[in-house]
Protein backbone atom coordinates (compact mmCIF):
# COMPACT_ATOMS: atom_id res chain seq x y z
CA UNK A 1 0.00 0.00 0.00
CA UNK A 2 1.96 3.01 -1.33
CA UNK A 3 0.33 5.79 -2.63
CA UNK A 4 1.53 8.47 -1.01
CA UNK A 5 -1.76 10.35 0.01
CA UNK A 6 0.75 13.36 2.12
CA UNK A 7 2.41 13.80 -1.02
CA UNK A 8 -0.47 14.09 -2.90
CA UNK A 9 -2.72 16.56 -0.34
CA UNK A 10 0.87 18.63 0.17
CA UNK A 11 0.68 19.22 -3.72
CA UNK A 12 -2.43 20.22 -3.53
CA UNK A 13 -2.26 22.93 -0.46
CA UNK A 14 0.87 23.97 -2.66
CA UNK A 15 -1.08 24.61 -5.67
CA UNK A 16 -4.09 26.30 -3.96
CA UNK A 17 -1.67 28.66 -1.42
CA UNK A 18 0.64 29.63 -4.87
CA UNK A 19 -2.93 30.37 -6.70
CA UNK A 20 -4.25 32.51 -3.76
CA UNK A 21 -0.67 34.26 -4.29
CA UNK A 22 0.31 33.50 -0.69
CA UNK A 23 3.72 32.78 1.05
CA UNK A 24 4.07 29.61 3.14
CA UNK A 25 4.90 32.49 5.92
CA UNK A 26 1.05 33.73 5.07
CA UNK A 27 -0.94 30.32 5.28
CA UNK A 28 1.32 30.08 8.64
CA UNK A 29 0.14 33.34 9.86
CA UNK A 30 -3.69 32.44 9.15
CA UNK A 31 -3.61 28.93 10.79
CA UNK A 32 -1.71 29.96 14.08
CA UNK A 33 0.91 27.83 12.93
CA UNK A 34 4.83 27.96 12.13
CA UNK A 35 6.52 28.46 8.20
CA UNK A 36 8.10 25.59 9.21
CA UNK A 37 4.74 23.14 9.53
CA UNK A 38 3.40 24.43 6.27
CA UNK A 39 6.32 23.24 4.84
CA UNK A 40 6.03 20.07 6.30
CA UNK A 41 2.87 19.46 4.93
CA UNK A 42 3.61 20.58 1.72
CA UNK A 43 5.85 18.28 1.29
CA UNK A 44 4.26 15.30 2.29
CA UNK A 45 5.91 14.92 5.82
CA UNK A 46 3.36 15.67 7.99
CA UNK A 47 0.41 14.05 9.20
CA UNK A 48 -2.54 16.34 8.51
CA UNK A 49 -5.83 16.16 10.60
CA UNK A 50 -9.14 16.61 8.85
CA UNK A 51 -9.67 19.59 10.86
CA UNK A 52 -5.98 20.95 10.10
CA UNK A 53 -7.45 20.22 6.44
CA UNK A 54 -10.64 21.99 6.64
CA UNK A 55 -8.99 24.70 8.02
CA UNK A 56 -6.53 24.77 5.40
CA UNK A 57 -9.25 24.97 2.97
CA UNK A 58 -11.08 27.35 4.57
CA UNK A 59 -8.14 29.75 4.65
CA UNK A 60 -7.39 29.15 0.99
CA UNK A 61 -11.39 29.97 0.27
CA UNK A 62 -10.65 26.06 -1.48
CA UNK A 63 -12.34 22.57 -0.96
CA UNK A 64 -8.84 21.03 -0.86
CA UNK A 65 -10.08 17.09 -0.63
CA UNK A 66 -13.37 15.70 -1.19
CA UNK A 67 -12.94 12.56 1.14
CA UNK A 68 -15.04 9.34 0.16
CA UNK A 69 -16.49 11.28 -3.35
CA UNK A 70 -15.83 10.42 -6.72
CA UNK A 71 -14.72 6.82 -8.53
CA UNK A 72 -12.25 4.19 -7.00
CA UNK A 73 -9.73 2.35 -8.90
CA UNK A 74 -7.07 0.00 -8.50
CA UNK A 75 -3.81 -0.50 -9.33
CA UNK A 76 -2.56 -4.28 -9.73
CA UNK A 77 1.00 -4.99 -9.80
CA UNK A 78 1.61 -8.50 -11.33
CA UNK A 79 2.33 -11.01 -12.41
CA UNK A 80 0.77 -12.76 -9.53
CA UNK A 81 0.66 -16.32 -8.16
CA UNK A 82 -2.53 -17.00 -6.07
CA UNK A 83 -2.60 -19.74 -3.64
CA UNK A 84 -4.78 -20.57 -0.38
CA UNK A 85 -8.62 -21.19 -0.08
CA UNK A 86 -11.23 -18.75 -0.43
CA UNK A 87 -15.17 -18.97 0.03
CA UNK A 88 -17.67 -18.16 -1.91
CA UNK A 89 -20.20 -15.59 -1.16
CA UNK A 90 -23.95 -15.42 -1.48
CA UNK A 91 -24.99 -14.56 -4.73
CA UNK A 92 -25.84 -11.01 -5.86
CA UNK A 93 -29.13 -12.29 -8.32
CA UNK A 94 -30.39 -13.82 -4.87
CA UNK A 95 -29.55 -11.53 -2.52
CA UNK A 96 -32.14 -8.97 -4.82
CA UNK A 97 -34.54 -11.07 -5.56
CA UNK A 98 -35.03 -12.12 -1.87
CA UNK A 99 -35.16 -8.05 -1.07
CA UNK A 100 -38.07 -7.80 -3.21
CA UNK A 101 -39.53 -10.98 -1.81
CA UNK A 102 -39.37 -9.39 1.46
CA UNK A 103 -41.93 -6.99 0.13
CA UNK A 104 -44.79 -10.06 0.19
CA UNK A 105 -44.20 -10.37 3.91
CA UNK A 106 -45.65 -7.99 6.36
CA UNK A 107 -43.47 -9.90 9.09
CA UNK A 108 -39.85 -10.02 9.65
CA UNK A 109 -37.71 -11.45 6.94
CA UNK A 110 -34.22 -12.00 8.47
CA UNK A 111 -31.41 -13.04 5.37
CA UNK A 112 -28.32 -14.80 6.69
CA UNK A 113 -24.75 -13.39 4.89
CA UNK A 114 -26.08 -11.41 2.32
CA UNK A 115 -23.59 -10.05 -0.31
CA UNK A 116 -22.58 -6.57 1.17
CA UNK A 117 -22.20 -5.63 -2.64
CA UNK A 118 -23.57 -2.54 -4.10
CA UNK A 119 -26.63 -3.40 -6.03
CA UNK A 120 -27.86 -4.71 -2.82
CA UNK A 121 -26.96 -1.08 -1.38
CA UNK A 122 -28.96 0.79 -3.95
CA UNK A 123 -31.87 -1.95 -3.23
CA UNK A 124 -32.19 -0.92 0.25
CA UNK A 125 -31.37 2.88 -0.78
CA UNK A 126 -34.91 2.05 -2.54
CA UNK A 127 -36.79 0.02 0.19
CA UNK A 128 -35.58 2.66 2.53
CA UNK A 129 -37.51 5.60 0.17
CA UNK A 130 -40.58 3.37 0.47
CA UNK A 131 -41.08 3.31 4.07
CA UNK A 132 -39.37 -0.46 4.56
CA UNK A 133 -37.15 -0.51 7.90
CA UNK A 134 -34.15 -2.37 6.75
CA UNK A 135 -30.65 -3.19 9.16
CA UNK A 136 -27.43 -5.05 8.80
CA UNK A 137 -27.46 -6.94 12.14
CA UNK A 138 -24.49 -7.96 12.84
CA UNK A 139 -20.45 -8.81 10.61
CA UNK A 140 -22.03 -12.03 9.57
CA UNK A 141 -24.27 -9.78 6.77
CA UNK A 142 -27.64 -11.01 8.33
CA UNK A 143 -30.20 -8.20 6.95
CA UNK A 144 -33.48 -7.57 8.26
CA UNK A 145 -36.64 -6.27 6.73
CA UNK A 146 -39.76 -5.08 8.19
CA UNK A 147 -41.89 -3.70 5.44
CA UNK A 148 -44.30 -1.16 6.88
CA UNK A 149 -48.62 -1.18 6.68
CA UNK A 150 -48.70 1.04 3.76
CA UNK A 151 -45.50 1.01 1.24
CA UNK A 152 -44.64 4.44 -0.05
CA UNK A 153 -44.29 3.87 -4.06
CA UNK A 154 -44.52 6.97 -4.77
CA UNK A 155 -41.67 8.55 -2.72
CA UNK A 156 -39.56 6.46 -4.20
CA UNK A 157 -35.73 7.09 -4.76
CA UNK A 158 -35.23 7.21 -8.40
CA UNK A 159 -31.79 7.77 -8.46
CA UNK A 160 -30.85 4.55 -6.69
CA UNK A 161 -33.66 2.78 -8.68
CA UNK A 162 -32.42 3.44 -11.87
CA UNK A 163 -28.75 2.29 -10.57
CA UNK A 164 -30.19 -1.05 -10.81
CA UNK A 165 -32.16 -3.99 -13.11
CA UNK A 166 -33.85 -5.97 -10.31
CA UNK A 167 -35.90 -2.56 -9.53
CA UNK A 168 -38.20 -4.52 -11.98
CA UNK A 169 -38.65 -7.42 -9.53
CA UNK A 170 -40.70 -4.80 -7.81
CA UNK A 171 -43.76 -5.41 -10.00
CA UNK A 172 -45.06 -8.98 -8.79
CA UNK A 173 -45.16 -8.04 -4.90
CA UNK A 174 -45.96 -4.17 -6.05
CA UNK A 175 -49.14 -5.12 -8.00
CA UNK A 176 -50.72 -7.28 -4.69
CA UNK A 177 -50.46 -3.58 -2.53
CA UNK A 178 -51.59 -1.17 -5.23
CA UNK A 179 -53.79 -0.43 -7.82
CA UNK A 180 -52.04 2.10 -9.61
CA UNK A 181 -48.29 3.47 -9.22
CA UNK A 182 -44.94 4.05 -10.92
CA UNK A 183 -41.76 2.27 -10.97
CA UNK A 184 -38.72 4.13 -12.44
CA UNK A 185 -36.88 2.08 -15.28
CA UNK A 186 -35.00 -0.88 -15.10
CA UNK A 187 -30.90 0.06 -15.16
CA UNK A 188 -27.98 -2.17 -13.72
CA UNK A 189 -25.55 -3.64 -16.76
CA UNK A 190 -24.91 -1.79 -19.86
CA UNK A 191 -25.60 -4.67 -22.02
CA UNK A 192 -27.74 -3.18 -24.56
CA UNK A 193 -31.27 -3.28 -24.58
CA UNK A 194 -33.01 -5.65 -22.26
CA UNK A 195 -36.35 -6.39 -22.81
CA UNK A 196 -39.25 -6.03 -20.24
CA UNK A 197 -41.87 -7.30 -22.69
CA UNK A 198 -41.63 -10.59 -21.13
CA UNK A 199 -42.72 -9.92 -17.39
CA UNK A 200 -45.38 -7.65 -18.70
CA UNK A 201 -46.96 -10.70 -20.53
CA UNK A 202 -46.23 -12.69 -17.34
CA UNK A 203 -48.48 -10.55 -15.21
CA UNK A 204 -51.04 -9.22 -17.05
CA UNK A 205 -52.82 -12.77 -16.12
CA UNK A 206 -52.63 -10.95 -12.23
CA UNK A 207 -54.61 -8.04 -13.43
CA UNK A 208 -51.72 -6.01 -14.42
CA UNK A 209 -50.96 -3.41 -17.31
CA UNK A 210 -48.22 -1.44 -17.59
CA UNK A 211 -47.26 1.95 -19.85
CA UNK A 212 -44.10 3.23 -20.76
CA UNK A 213 -44.12 7.44 -19.71
CA UNK A 214 -41.71 9.33 -19.49
CA UNK A 215 -38.82 7.93 -17.54
CA UNK A 216 -41.01 5.42 -15.79
CA UNK A 217 -43.39 2.58 -16.06
CA UNK A 218 -47.14 3.51 -15.24
CA UNK A 219 -48.59 0.32 -13.38
CA UNK A 220 -52.61 -0.45 -13.04
CA UNK A 221 -53.99 -3.57 -11.31
CA UNK A 222 -57.19 -4.65 -12.76
CA UNK A 223 -59.74 -6.03 -9.73
CA UNK A 224 -60.49 -9.54 -8.79
CA UNK A 225 -57.88 -10.70 -11.97
CA UNK A 226 -56.40 -13.88 -11.64
CA UNK A 227 -54.75 -16.13 -14.34
CA UNK A 228 -57.23 -18.96 -15.53
CA UNK A 229 -54.58 -20.98 -17.76
CA UNK A 230 -51.02 -21.89 -16.92
CA UNK A 231 -48.85 -18.81 -17.84
CA UNK A 232 -46.61 -19.22 -20.48
CA UNK A 233 -43.46 -17.87 -20.24
CA UNK A 234 -42.36 -16.32 -23.74
CA UNK A 235 -38.38 -16.52 -22.45
CA UNK A 236 -37.26 -18.58 -19.63
CA UNK A 237 -35.75 -15.77 -18.08
CA UNK A 238 -34.75 -15.34 -14.51
CA UNK A 239 -36.33 -11.64 -13.20
CA UNK A 240 -39.24 -12.47 -15.39
CA UNK A 241 -39.67 -15.95 -13.29
CA UNK A 242 -39.20 -14.60 -9.83
CA UNK A 243 -41.98 -11.85 -10.83
CA UNK A 244 -44.42 -14.43 -11.76
CA UNK A 245 -43.78 -16.56 -8.35
CA UNK A 246 -43.80 -13.46 -6.40
CA UNK A 247 -46.91 -12.71 -7.88
CA UNK A 248 -48.51 -15.72 -7.35
CA UNK A 249 -47.26 -16.16 -4.24
CA UNK A 250 -49.97 -13.34 -2.57
CA UNK A 251 -52.44 -15.32 -5.02
CA UNK A 252 -54.74 -17.36 -3.27
CA UNK A 253 -55.46 -20.06 -5.58
CA UNK A 254 -53.04 -22.12 -7.93
CA UNK A 255 -50.74 -20.90 -10.22
CA UNK A 256 -49.17 -23.25 -13.09
CA UNK A 257 -46.16 -21.11 -14.60
CA UNK A 258 -44.35 -23.06 -17.72
CA UNK A 259 -40.70 -21.96 -19.57
CA UNK A 260 -39.93 -21.01 -15.87
CA UNK A 261 -36.30 -20.41 -15.15
CA UNK A 262 -34.91 -23.13 -12.62
CA UNK A 263 -31.80 -21.11 -12.41
CA UNK A 264 -30.14 -21.02 -9.26
CA UNK A 265 -31.59 -17.35 -8.08
CA UNK A 266 -35.08 -18.33 -8.79
CA UNK A 267 -34.45 -21.84 -6.60
CA UNK A 268 -33.40 -19.89 -3.90
CA UNK A 269 -36.36 -17.25 -4.28
CA UNK A 270 -38.74 -20.80 -3.99
CA UNK A 271 -36.79 -22.64 -1.26
CA UNK A 272 -37.64 -18.91 0.43
CA UNK A 273 -41.26 -18.65 -0.23
CA UNK A 274 -41.82 -22.11 0.82
CA UNK A 275 -40.50 -20.77 4.36
CA UNK A 276 -43.31 -18.20 3.86
CA UNK A 277 -45.54 -20.85 3.86
CA UNK A 278 -45.83 -20.53 -0.11
CA UNK A 279 -46.78 -24.05 -1.68
CA UNK A 280 -44.44 -25.38 -4.90
CA UNK A 281 -43.97 -27.97 -6.97
CA UNK A 282 -41.10 -28.63 -9.78
CA UNK A 283 -38.83 -26.55 -8.03
CA UNK A 284 -35.32 -26.43 -10.37
CA UNK A 285 -37.46 -27.31 -13.14
CA UNK A 286 -39.26 -25.53 -16.19
CA UNK A 287 -43.35 -25.89 -14.88
CA UNK A 288 -43.47 -24.35 -11.14
CA UNK A 289 -46.91 -24.81 -9.53
CA UNK A 290 -47.85 -22.35 -7.34
CA UNK A 291 -50.36 -22.50 -4.35
CA UNK A 292 -50.32 -18.87 -3.02
CA UNK A 293 -51.80 -17.14 0.52
CA UNK A 294 -54.16 -13.94 0.35
CA UNK A 295 -51.87 -12.44 2.79
CA UNK A 296 -48.24 -13.34 4.42
CA UNK A 297 -47.24 -12.57 7.81
CA UNK A 298 -44.33 -14.48 9.72
CA UNK A 299 -41.44 -13.83 10.92
CA UNK A 300 -39.09 -15.77 8.66
CA UNK A 301 -35.38 -16.80 8.41
CA UNK A 302 -33.19 -17.74 5.05
CA UNK A 303 -29.59 -18.36 4.05
CA UNK A 304 -29.44 -17.07 0.45
CA UNK A 305 -26.88 -20.10 -1.44
CA UNK A 306 -23.52 -19.18 -2.61
CA UNK A 307 -23.37 -17.02 -6.24
CA UNK A 308 -22.04 -19.42 -8.98
CA UNK A 309 -20.56 -16.64 -11.09
CA UNK A 310 -18.58 -15.66 -8.04
CA UNK A 311 -17.17 -19.52 -8.14
CA UNK A 312 -16.69 -18.72 -11.56
CA UNK A 313 -14.74 -15.62 -10.94
CA UNK A 314 -12.42 -17.27 -9.01
CA UNK A 315 -11.47 -20.22 -11.24
CA UNK A 316 -10.82 -17.77 -14.22
CA UNK A 317 -8.45 -16.59 -11.52
CA UNK A 318 -6.47 -19.44 -10.96
CA UNK A 319 -6.46 -20.15 -14.34
CA UNK A 320 -5.56 -16.69 -15.44
CA UNK A 321 -2.56 -16.56 -12.84
CA UNK A 322 -1.41 -20.51 -13.29
CA UNK A 323 -2.22 -20.91 -9.42
CA UNK A 324 -3.68 -23.85 -7.02
CA UNK A 325 -6.15 -22.46 -5.36
CA UNK A 326 -8.96 -23.76 -3.32
CA UNK A 327 -12.50 -22.29 -3.59
CA UNK A 328 -14.46 -23.31 -0.61
CA UNK A 329 -18.81 -23.40 -0.95
CA UNK A 330 -19.20 -24.05 -4.77
CA UNK A 331 -22.88 -24.38 -6.16
CA UNK A 332 -22.01 -27.64 -7.95
CA UNK A 333 -25.34 -27.96 -9.47
CA UNK A 334 -24.61 -24.57 -11.42
CA UNK A 335 -21.15 -24.96 -12.82
CA UNK A 336 -21.02 -28.39 -13.94
CA UNK A 337 -20.96 -27.35 -17.62
CA UNK A 338 -18.63 -25.03 -17.10
CA UNK A 339 -16.40 -27.62 -15.20
CA UNK A 340 -16.89 -29.89 -17.81
CA UNK A 341 -15.94 -27.74 -20.97
CA UNK A 342 -13.13 -26.54 -18.98
CA UNK A 343 -12.03 -30.02 -18.27
CA UNK A 344 -12.09 -30.63 -22.18
CA UNK A 345 -10.04 -27.69 -22.60
CA UNK A 346 -7.31 -29.92 -20.48
CA UNK A 347 -7.88 -28.32 -16.83
CA UNK A 348 -7.45 -30.56 -14.04
CA UNK A 349 -8.88 -30.14 -10.37
CA UNK A 350 -9.96 -31.68 -7.19
CA UNK A 351 -13.93 -31.56 -5.93
CA UNK A 352 -14.94 -32.48 -2.51
CA UNK A 353 -16.97 -34.44 -1.53
CA UNK A 354 -20.56 -32.78 -0.99
CA UNK A 355 -22.17 -30.97 1.56
CA UNK A 356 -25.22 -28.98 1.72
CA UNK A 357 -25.52 -24.49 1.70
CA UNK A 358 -27.07 -22.98 4.81
CA UNK A 359 -30.58 -23.47 3.02
CA UNK A 360 -30.01 -26.72 3.64
CA UNK A 361 -30.95 -27.62 -0.39
CA UNK A 362 -28.12 -26.43 -2.41
CA UNK A 363 -25.33 -28.79 -2.99
CA UNK A 364 -21.85 -27.42 -2.33
CA UNK A 365 -18.28 -28.73 -2.93
CA UNK A 366 -14.96 -27.54 -2.74
CA UNK A 367 -12.61 -27.42 -5.76
CA UNK A 368 -8.64 -27.47 -5.81
CA UNK A 369 -7.04 -25.88 -9.16
CA UNK A 370 -3.98 -27.45 -10.21
CA UNK A 371 -1.38 -25.81 -12.54
CA UNK A 372 -2.85 -26.77 -15.99
CA UNK A 373 -2.10 -26.65 -20.00
CA UNK A 374 -5.37 -25.66 -21.65
CA UNK A 375 -6.33 -25.89 -25.19
CA UNK A 376 -8.68 -24.13 -26.77
CA UNK A 377 -12.64 -26.09 -27.34
CA UNK A 378 -13.28 -27.92 -30.48
CA UNK A 379 -16.38 -26.07 -30.91
CA UNK A 380 -17.37 -22.73 -29.86
CA UNK A 381 -18.87 -21.82 -26.94
CA UNK A 382 -22.35 -20.39 -25.87
CA UNK A 383 -24.21 -19.74 -23.21
CA UNK A 384 -27.96 -21.50 -22.68
CA UNK A 385 -30.86 -20.63 -20.12
CA UNK A 386 -29.81 -23.62 -17.21
CA UNK A 387 -29.28 -25.64 -17.43
CA UNK A 388 -26.27 -24.35 -19.72
CA UNK A 389 -23.68 -22.45 -19.34
CA UNK A 390 -24.51 -19.33 -18.08
CA UNK A 391 -24.49 -16.17 -19.60
CA UNK A 392 -22.81 -14.30 -16.82
CA UNK A 393 -20.26 -17.14 -17.33
CA UNK A 394 -19.24 -16.52 -20.52
CA UNK A 395 -17.07 -13.50 -20.15
CA UNK A 396 -14.47 -15.54 -18.17
CA UNK A 397 -14.35 -17.79 -21.11
CA UNK A 398 -12.55 -15.43 -22.58
CA UNK A 399 -9.64 -14.58 -20.53
CA UNK A 400 -9.64 -18.42 -20.19
CA UNK A 401 -9.25 -18.91 -23.85
CA UNK A 402 -6.46 -16.30 -23.75
CA UNK A 403 -4.00 -18.42 -21.48
CA UNK A 404 -5.30 -21.32 -23.35
CA UNK A 405 -3.42 -22.85 -26.75
CA UNK A 406 -5.34 -22.06 -29.64
CA UNK A 407 -8.38 -20.56 -31.75
CA UNK A 408 -11.46 -20.14 -29.49
CA UNK A 409 -14.67 -18.70 -30.52
CA UNK A 410 -17.29 -17.13 -27.87
CA UNK A 411 -20.74 -16.04 -29.23
CA UNK A 412 -23.04 -14.59 -26.80
CA UNK A 413 -26.38 -14.73 -28.37
CA UNK A 414 -27.62 -12.98 -25.36
CA UNK A 415 -26.49 -9.43 -25.24
CA UNK A 416 -25.77 -7.09 -27.65
CA UNK A 417 -22.86 -5.44 -26.08
CA UNK A 418 -21.51 -7.64 -23.52
CA UNK A 419 -18.86 -9.73 -26.12
CA UNK A 420 -17.60 -6.05 -27.27
CA UNK A 421 -16.43 -5.23 -23.84
CA UNK A 422 -14.03 -8.52 -24.02
CA UNK A 423 -11.86 -6.90 -26.88
CA UNK A 424 -10.56 -4.64 -23.82
CA UNK A 425 -8.19 -7.72 -23.09
CA UNK A 426 -6.51 -5.92 -26.41
CA UNK A 427 -4.80 -3.79 -24.28
CA UNK A 428 -2.95 -6.00 -22.11
CA UNK A 429 -1.95 -8.40 -24.83
CA UNK A 430 -4.73 -10.44 -25.54
CA UNK A 431 -5.50 -11.28 -29.51
CA UNK A 432 -9.25 -10.83 -29.20
CA UNK A 433 -11.16 -10.35 -32.66
CA UNK A 434 -14.73 -9.01 -32.84
CA UNK A 435 -16.03 -10.61 -35.54
CA UNK A 436 -19.42 -8.98 -35.12
CA UNK A 437 -21.43 -7.39 -31.89
CA UNK A 438 -22.14 -11.07 -31.20
CA UNK A 439 -18.81 -13.23 -31.73
CA UNK A 440 -15.02 -13.32 -30.32
CA UNK A 441 -12.12 -14.93 -31.77
CA UNK A 442 -9.91 -15.88 -29.05
CA UNK A 443 -6.04 -16.46 -29.87
CA UNK A 444 -3.95 -18.19 -27.21
CA UNK A 445 -1.88 -18.09 -25.36
CA UNK A 446 -1.39 -14.55 -24.41
CA UNK A 447 1.91 -12.77 -22.97
CA UNK A 448 0.30 -10.43 -20.64
CA UNK A 449 1.67 -6.80 -19.88
CA UNK A 450 0.21 -4.22 -17.60
CA UNK A 451 -1.69 -1.31 -18.75
CA UNK A 452 -4.44 1.34 -17.60
CA UNK A 453 -8.29 0.64 -18.31
CA UNK A 454 -11.91 2.15 -17.66
CA UNK A 455 -13.77 -0.45 -16.65
CA UNK A 456 -16.42 -1.29 -19.30
CA UNK A 457 -20.06 -0.23 -18.02
CA UNK A 458 -20.67 -4.49 -17.62
CA UNK A 459 -19.60 -6.32 -14.53
CA UNK A 460 -18.68 -9.56 -15.75
CA UNK A 461 -16.27 -8.19 -18.48
CA UNK A 462 -14.84 -5.78 -16.03
CA UNK A 463 -13.98 -8.32 -14.07
CA UNK A 464 -12.82 -10.39 -16.84
CA UNK A 465 -10.27 -7.37 -16.74
CA UNK A 466 -8.98 -7.18 -13.74
CA UNK A 467 -8.40 -10.77 -13.49
CA UNK A 468 -6.28 -10.57 -16.59
CA UNK A 469 -4.54 -7.64 -14.92
CA UNK A 470 -3.48 -10.19 -12.20
CA UNK A 471 -1.90 -12.50 -14.68
CA UNK A 472 -0.41 -8.57 -15.84
CA UNK A 473 3.78 -8.32 -15.81
CA UNK A 474 4.38 -4.79 -14.12
CA UNK A 475 1.41 -1.84 -13.26
CA UNK A 476 -2.12 -2.03 -14.44
CA UNK A 477 -4.38 0.57 -13.29
CA UNK A 478 -8.22 -0.40 -13.31
CA UNK A 479 -10.34 2.73 -12.88
CA UNK A 480 -13.99 3.21 -11.60
CA UNK A 481 -14.65 -0.31 -10.03
CA UNK A 482 -18.19 0.39 -9.04
CA UNK A 483 -19.48 -1.45 -11.68
CA UNK A 484 -17.74 -4.51 -10.10
CA UNK A 485 -18.09 -3.51 -6.75
CA UNK A 486 -21.79 -3.85 -7.90
CA UNK A 487 -22.01 -7.67 -7.74
CA UNK A 488 -18.26 -8.42 -5.80
CA UNK A 489 -18.05 -8.03 -1.70
CA UNK A 490 -14.32 -6.76 -1.07
CA UNK A 491 -13.44 -8.69 -4.33
CA UNK A 492 -10.10 -6.94 -4.25
CA UNK A 493 -9.29 -7.49 -0.78
CA UNK A 494 -10.12 -11.15 -0.58
CA UNK A 495 -7.64 -11.90 -3.64
CA UNK A 496 -5.12 -9.91 -1.31
CA UNK A 497 -5.30 -12.51 0.60
CA UNK A 498 -4.38 -15.53 -1.96
CA UNK A 499 -1.54 -13.13 -2.99
CA UNK A 500 -2.65 -11.02 -5.43
CA UNK A 501 -1.29 -7.10 -5.18
CA UNK A 502 -4.37 -4.93 -5.25
CA UNK A 503 -4.57 -1.30 -4.40
CA UNK A 504 -7.33 0.39 -3.82
CA UNK A 505 -7.37 4.28 -4.67
CA UNK A 506 -9.65 7.20 -4.99
CA UNK A 507 -8.56 10.23 -6.75
CA UNK A 508 -7.88 13.78 -4.55
CA UNK A 509 -10.17 16.23 -5.71
C1 LIG B 1 -30.81 -9.79 -11.24
C2 LIG B 1 -30.60 -11.00 -12.07
O1 LIG B 1 -30.98 -12.08 -11.72
N1 LIG B 1 -29.96 -10.79 -13.24
C3 LIG B 1 -29.70 -11.91 -14.12
C4 LIG B 1 -30.93 -12.18 -14.95
O2 LIG B 1 -31.32 -10.96 -15.54
P1 LIG B 1 -32.72 -10.87 -16.30
O3 LIG B 1 -33.65 -11.95 -15.87
O4 LIG B 1 -33.18 -9.47 -16.13
O5 LIG B 1 -32.30 -11.16 -17.76
P2 LIG B 1 -32.94 -10.59 -19.07
O6 LIG B 1 -34.43 -10.62 -18.97
O7 LIG B 1 -32.28 -9.29 -19.41
O8 LIG B 1 -32.50 -11.73 -20.04
C5 LIG B 1 -31.24 -11.74 -20.56
C6 LIG B 1 -31.32 -11.79 -22.06
O9 LIG B 1 -31.61 -13.09 -22.44
C7 LIG B 1 -32.64 -13.10 -23.36
N2 LIG B 1 -33.33 -14.37 -23.19
C8 LIG B 1 -33.48 -14.89 -21.93
C9 LIG B 1 -34.13 -16.10 -21.76
C10 LIG B 1 -34.64 -16.76 -22.90
O10 LIG B 1 -35.24 -17.84 -22.81
N3 LIG B 1 -34.47 -16.22 -24.11
C11 LIG B 1 -33.83 -15.03 -24.29
O11 LIG B 1 -33.69 -14.55 -25.40
C12 LIG B 1 -33.45 -11.87 -23.05
O12 LIG B 1 -34.19 -11.42 -24.15
C13 LIG B 1 -32.39 -10.89 -22.67
O13 LIG B 1 -31.84 -10.25 -23.79
O14 LIG B 1 -30.67 -13.15 -15.95
C14 LIG B 1 -29.63 -12.80 -16.86
C15 LIG B 1 -29.52 -13.95 -17.86
O15 LIG B 1 -29.32 -15.16 -17.18
C16 LIG B 1 -28.33 -12.60 -16.10
O16 LIG B 1 -27.34 -12.15 -17.01
C17 LIG B 1 -28.51 -11.56 -15.01
O17 LIG B 1 -27.36 -11.54 -14.20
C1 LIG C 1 -25.97 -8.84 -16.01
C2 LIG C 1 -25.78 -8.92 -14.72
O1 LIG C 1 -26.50 -8.29 -13.77
P1 LIG C 1 -27.82 -7.38 -13.83
O2 LIG C 1 -28.95 -8.25 -14.28
O3 LIG C 1 -27.96 -6.99 -12.39
O4 LIG C 1 -27.51 -6.23 -14.74
C3 LIG C 1 -24.72 -9.76 -14.14
O5 LIG C 1 -24.85 -10.14 -12.97
O6 LIG C 1 -23.74 -10.05 -14.83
Amino acid sequence: MSVDYLGQIGTLIRSARQHRGWTQQQLADALSTSQSAVNRIERGHQNVSLEMLARIGEALDEQLVSIGAGPVHLRVTGPTTLSGSIDVKTSKNAGVALLCAALLNNGRTTLRRVARIEEVNRLLEVLASMGVQTRWLNDDNDLEIVPPAHIDIAGINHDAARRTRSIIMFLGPLLHRSADFELPYAGGCDLGTRTVEPHMTALRPFGLEVKATEGSYHAVVAEDAAPVRPIVLTERGDTVTENALMAAALHEGTTVIRNASPNYMVQDLCFFLQELGVEIDGVGTTTLTVTGRSEIDVDVEYSPSEDPIEAMSLLAAAIVTGSEITIRRVPIEFLEIELALLEEMGFRYERSEEYQAANGRTRLVDLTTHVSVLHSPIDKIHPMPFPGLNIDNLPFFAVIAAVANGQTMLHDWVYENRAIYLTELGKLGGKVTLLDPHRVMIDGPTHWSGAEIVCPPALRPAVVILLAMLASKGTSVLRSVYVINRGYEDLAERLNQLGARIETFTDLR
